[in-house]
């Protein structure tokens, strides 16, 4: 031992260390070779050579190690000096993991490099395989969310969650928008995803490696939104900047500029908006000289352009430029149907990384069915992660754990209905039984046998009341 590790082999391995070690390797190994200073091969076991198919091991002694394993490394090791410890080898179609060390003479001088063939198959590996494919999995998707980031989006277009044929509709604009260079008016009430929608497009677009750059429009005041825009040269105006800053349209040259709450712009900004998109070139404040643009744009609004273009506060002209696919998205309250699946992706979200179980019982979806969803998805949201701060039920939320945090105000009044005059028992109780049908379709979303186990019938019962009701 003392020998292994003493001054004379501090270089590495001498032929006679590789001569006491090889009975050992050859053994444990599914085959070994050695090759010399000229790489040519001068050692080869009985299993390599028939590894390699060759008849004699005496046949490939003498020849180069390359034309008769085409794939080794073992010149590169050879030339270098530095063993390479774990590889993983082609040989006819065949995955061989081996390990190969230079060796030297007394003197130090590099004589040649012995190979072991640890594994003639990656059976034994597929843990470790496996793990590594995963993490190479992890690693890339960690990259493409960086790059996301990076580019300024978050979404894609499977983030815009729903099934209901209300939102399979927006998809298909959208992903039509995703492959036209042209300009999309996203409408639609505050939380229905008209940013998830934008960034969605733009992800899917030939700009996607370009800059996403979001402007809201009504959270900038208005003497500061042409800057805003447009950018300012150096000493533009009184108190300005002394280094020049760039504009959103600048930051988003060859991306997309997605304009939020369009609908809040003022007149004299949407003039100059119109001239920048008609020509494709903007005019920084302060400065004389224009700078060519190109992005393309994605407007959004939650208001109502066409009764803004009536009373005067939206120029036609500039409607008619941003409205080249319009995208309307419906509230919350017009796509229900969707509810189970929004809530399913928004519980998941939110559970992420807490540590928390999220899901929701029919019952609960039910729950969320009878409010009318002001805040749209949004709102949803915030409901959930509330319910599931104050659940006790591990995390599974009924009716009940729904209705403790779900706003009264905005609910659907039922108690504010005019009353109703007394009606025949029968019809009041036929009333019900549709309603609570129509709430139980709701809440399975659609499926009917799950439906009649909800509501305690067979199927074929739930049939013949639904054959009756239509
Ligand atoms: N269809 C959807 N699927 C999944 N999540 C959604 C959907 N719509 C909205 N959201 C979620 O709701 C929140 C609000 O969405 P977003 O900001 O896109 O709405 P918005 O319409 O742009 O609202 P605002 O007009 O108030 O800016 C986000 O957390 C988003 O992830």
């Amino acid at each position: 031992m003392t020998q292994l590790f003493g001054e004379r082999h501090r270089r590495g391995l001498t032929r006679d260390l590789v001569e006491a070690l090889f009975p050992m390797f050859e053994e444990a190994s599914a085959g070994a070779i050695a090759v010399d200073r000229d790489t040519r091969i001068t050692w080869i076991n009985q299993s390599y050579s028939q590894l390699l198919g060759l008849r004699d091991p005496g046949e490939a002694l003498g020849r180069p190690v390359k034309s008769v394993i085409p794939h080794t490394r073992m010149p590169e090791v050879v030339q270098t000096g530095k063993p390479l410890l774990l590889d993983i080898m082609e040989y006819n179609r065949q995955q061989l993991v081996v390990t190969r060390l230079p060796f030297y003479d007394d003197e130090g001088h590099i004589v040649g490099a012995v190979a072991f063939v640890l594994y003639d198959d990656l059976q034994p590996l597929t843990p470790l395989v496996s793990k590594f494919r995963r993490l190479h999995q992890d690693l890339a998707a960690a990259r493409k969310a960086l790059a996301r980031k990076a580019r300024g989006t978050r979404y894609s277009l499977g983030d815009f969650v729903g099934a209901s044929p209300a939102a399979l509709e927006v998809k298909r604009r959208a992903r039509l928008a995703a492959g036209r260079d042209m300009p999309v008016l996203l409408l639609g009430e505050t939380g229905t995803g008209k940013e998830v929608l934008a960034q969605a497009i733009h992800a899917a677009s030939g700009r996607a490696d370009k800059p996403f750059v979001g402007v809201n429009v009504a959270a900038v005041p208005d003497n500061l939104l042409e800057a805003e825009f447009f950018g300012v040269v150096p000493g533009a105006y009184t108190g300005a900047d002394r280094r020049a800053r760039e504009g959103k349209f600048q930051l988003a040259n060859g991306g997309t500029l997605f304009l939020d709450e369009v609908g809040d712009m003022p007149l004299p900004l949407q003039a100059k908006l119109l001239r920048a998109l008609q020509e494709g070139e903007i005019e920084p404040l302060g400065s004389n000289k224009v700078v060519p643009v190109d992005v393309r744009v994605i407007a959004a609004t939650s208001r109502n352009l066409e009764a803004m273009i009536a009373d005067g506060s939206f120029r036609s002209d500039l409607y008619y430029r941003l409205n080249v696919l319009e995208i309307p998205i419906p509230p919350l309250r017009d796509r229900l149907a969707d509810l189970g699946v929004l809530c399913e992706a928004l519980l998941e979200e939110i559970c992420v990384g807490s540590g928390l179980r999220g899901e929701i019982s029919d019952t609960g979806v039910a729950a969320l069915g009878s409010y009318d969803w002001p805040g749209n998805v949004r709102e949803l949201r915030n409901v959930l992660e509330r319910a599931l701060t104050m659940s006790e039920d591990g995390g599974v939320l009924d009716a009940d754990a729904i209705f403790k945090v779900l706003p009264r105000q905005g609910s659907r009044p039922v108690a504010t209905q005019p009353p109703r005059p007394v009606r025949p028992l029968a019809q009041t109780l036929a009333e019900a039984e549709a309603h609570a049908i129509e709430e139980a379709l709701l809440a399975t979303r659609g499926n009917r046998t799950r439906a009649a186990r909800l509501l305690g019938i067979s199927r074929s019962v739930l049939y013949e009341k639904l054959a009756r009701l239509s």
